[in-house]
């Protein structure tokens, strides 16, 4: 935020504060569609491309929302300098201020200048990308192929990606998403966790002579990551003996070169990126490796290419028709003045069922600050929590809460309009299809008390608390976002959309979107009582509570 003032401070902020107080009553979805029979077309835009075809309709008419908020909405917008915000990131100014770089995940999608591309004139950005993406291309088509040998000469067919957060969530989203797309002969295995556990069920699966071990971390300093790959080194040394075969199993996906060759991965084996990509921004880079292996290299550029279409969209739409800017300024209505707490994602395809952890991470450690780039505390909401689940299992778990909790929710419904598994004759389709337009509909008009009598009739209707825990009060903010089918350059534009909208978000709260300070002071003591574990004397320096419980530990580890 350029102008370093808070997002309270706007006038728009005021306005649309004030809009809330006085006139939130009419906010009544069924008499603002009752008023307006033009609602759905006034309030959804298409987002259409045709290389890749991506077909996009984002419904937001379902939102408490008028013209007079939504006008209040794109000054805020305006008055943040939420546009200025966005050409910085894409012109490589270091808008990533706490660490002093650039944001440039969306040079990885940028095809070379000769075809079209953008010049991102900063960080030498281009020419890299290019590179890396073509060694990712020669190798994932190599193993793929079966020309890549293992040590005892034969092709490999599992693949152990070993990261965590941006290293590990990206292509385990990503992956899952396209699976239709995948070679499924090659098993695909993601290890993230600490726990042994993690690394040692997966193993249990693994032939040391036909499996490639991917490292994956920006920083290569990642404690879980490093000693994850260690163990798999050992676990795969106990049957091929020789260092120089770690060669053939190992490939590791890092900005950091020297810790990469102390790790004995050569430099012919590394796929790099650079410090201007986000590791929640990164599955684009080199990290979308084990990606590139899945589904080959051709739709692994069709998600960047379909990204880098929604890129355009959100660079050179005016606000008012900008997919990225109309779900940031929803959200922001729920969130700081509503008071809503979290934003559920809810994807109606089965494909997508790993969307919500991705933009756990995508949205939560972008926008979880309290202070803003000039080291204001903010007097408002940031970042919601972000979570969900794909439809219709989460209708069987937490969706009472939704339509009946105390709690406002503001949900984002995703579902294609082709499926890609037409099974039954399209039946299980269309079952799902109908439930994706049900709960938007059920959440925003509910069913009134007379509804309730009248289906419950005269004699049961006599019980009140019957027809009161009957009644849905409805007005539910949604937002529903159908798509043509769940392409690579589909799934690359819905994740770049809502990556942008991140952005817009952390712009009007003036907040930093690019550091994740808050992920370190756990990392530094866990460090620290590491040290102190192996003997109760040596455990000093904390609170009784902490004390306690690692003195219980101690007594009963190993009995
Ligand atoms: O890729 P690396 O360097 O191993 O980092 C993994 C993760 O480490 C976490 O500590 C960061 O909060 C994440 O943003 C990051 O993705």
């Amino acid at each position: 935020m350029a102008t370093g003032k808070l997002a309270s401070d706007y006038e728009a902020w005021k306005k649309l504060q004030a809009l809330y107080q006085s006139k939130r009553s009419s906010y009544v979805l069924k008499d603002l569609f009752a008023a307006d029979p033009e609602r759905f077309s006034k309030y959804s835009v298409e987002f259409k491309t045709s290389a890749p075809a991506v077909d996009i309709l984002l419904d937001y008419s379902k939102n408490l929302i008028d013209t007079e908020v939504l006008a209040g909405l794109f000054a805020l917008a305006r008055e943040a300098n939420v546009e200025q915000f966005r050409d910085d990131m894409f012109a490589g100014k270091h808008i990533n201020t706490s660490e002093d770089r650039a944001v440039l995940h969306i040079a990885l999608r940028n095809p070379p200048v000769s075809e079209g591309g953008w010049d991102i004139k900063e960080e030498g950005a281009t020419t890299g990308v290019q590179e890396v993406l073509a060694h990712m291309k020669e190798f994932s088509e190599q193993i793929r192929s079966g020309s890549w040998k293992g040590y005892t000469g034969k092709a490999i067919n599992t693949i152990v990606n070993i990261g965590i957060g941006g290293s590990d969530l990206g292509p385990v989203m990503v992956t899952e998403a396209l699976k239709h797309y995948s070679q499924r002969n090659l098993q695909l295995h993601f290890v993230s966790n600490i726990d042994g556990t993690d690394l040692a069920e997966v193993l249990r699966q693994c032939d040391p002579e036909t499996t490639l071990f991917i490292v994956a971390s920006k920083t290569f300093t990642t404690q879980e990551t490093i000693t994850n790959a260690e163990s798999a080194k050992e676990w795969f040394l106990t049957s091929a003996k020789d260092k120089a075969h770690v060669a053939k199993h190992f490939v590791a996906l890092s900005t950091n070169t020297e810790g990469v060759t102390a790790f004995g991965i050569s430099e012919a084996n590394m796929f790099q990126f650079w410090d201007w990509v986000g590791g929640r921004y990164s599955f684009w880079s080199a990290i979308g490796l084990s990606i590139a292996i899945s589904i080959g290299f051709d739709n692994f550029r069709e998600v960047l290419n379909g990204a880098h279409e929604m890129d355009k969209h959100f660079k050179s739409t005016k606000l008012e028709e900008n997919l990225p800017v109309i779900l940031a300024l929803v959200g922001i209505w729920y969130n700081d003045f509503y008071g809503a707490q979290t934003q559920a994602l809810l994807p109606y395809d089965q494909y997508l069922h790993k969307f919500a952890d991705y933009f756990q991470q995508g949205d939560m450690e972008s926008n979880g600050k309290t202070v803003t780039k000039d080291g204001s505390r903010v007097d408002y909401e940031t970042g919601p929590i972000i979570w969900g689940q794909s439809g219709t299992n989460g209708q069987h778990a937490f969706y009472q809460l939704i339509h009946q909790g105390t709690k406002l929710i503001p949900c984002d419904f995703l579902a294609p309009a082709e499926t890609l598994n037409p099974i039954a004759g399209g039946k299980h389709h269309e079952i799902l299809l109908s439930n994706f337009f049900a709960q938007p509909e059920a959440l925003a008009f509910g069913k009134t008390e007379q509804q309730v009598v009248q289906e419950l009739g005269p004699k049961q209707s006599q019980n009140a608390a019957l027809v009161k825990s009957k009644i849905f009060e409805g007005n539910k903010p949604t937002n529903s976002i159908l798509f043509q089918k769940l392409t690579p350059g589909t799934l690359g534009a819905l994740v770049a959309l809502y990556e942008h909208k991140i952005h817009v978000q952390g712009a009007i709260w003036g907040i930093n979107s690019y550091d994740q300070m808050g992920v370190e002071l756990g990392k530094v003591l866990a460090k620290a009582i590491l040290k102190q574990l192996p003997d109760p004397k040596d455990v000093t320096g904390h609170d009784s509570s902490t004390t306690g419980l690692i003195h219980w530990y101690q007594a009963h580890r190993n009995k």
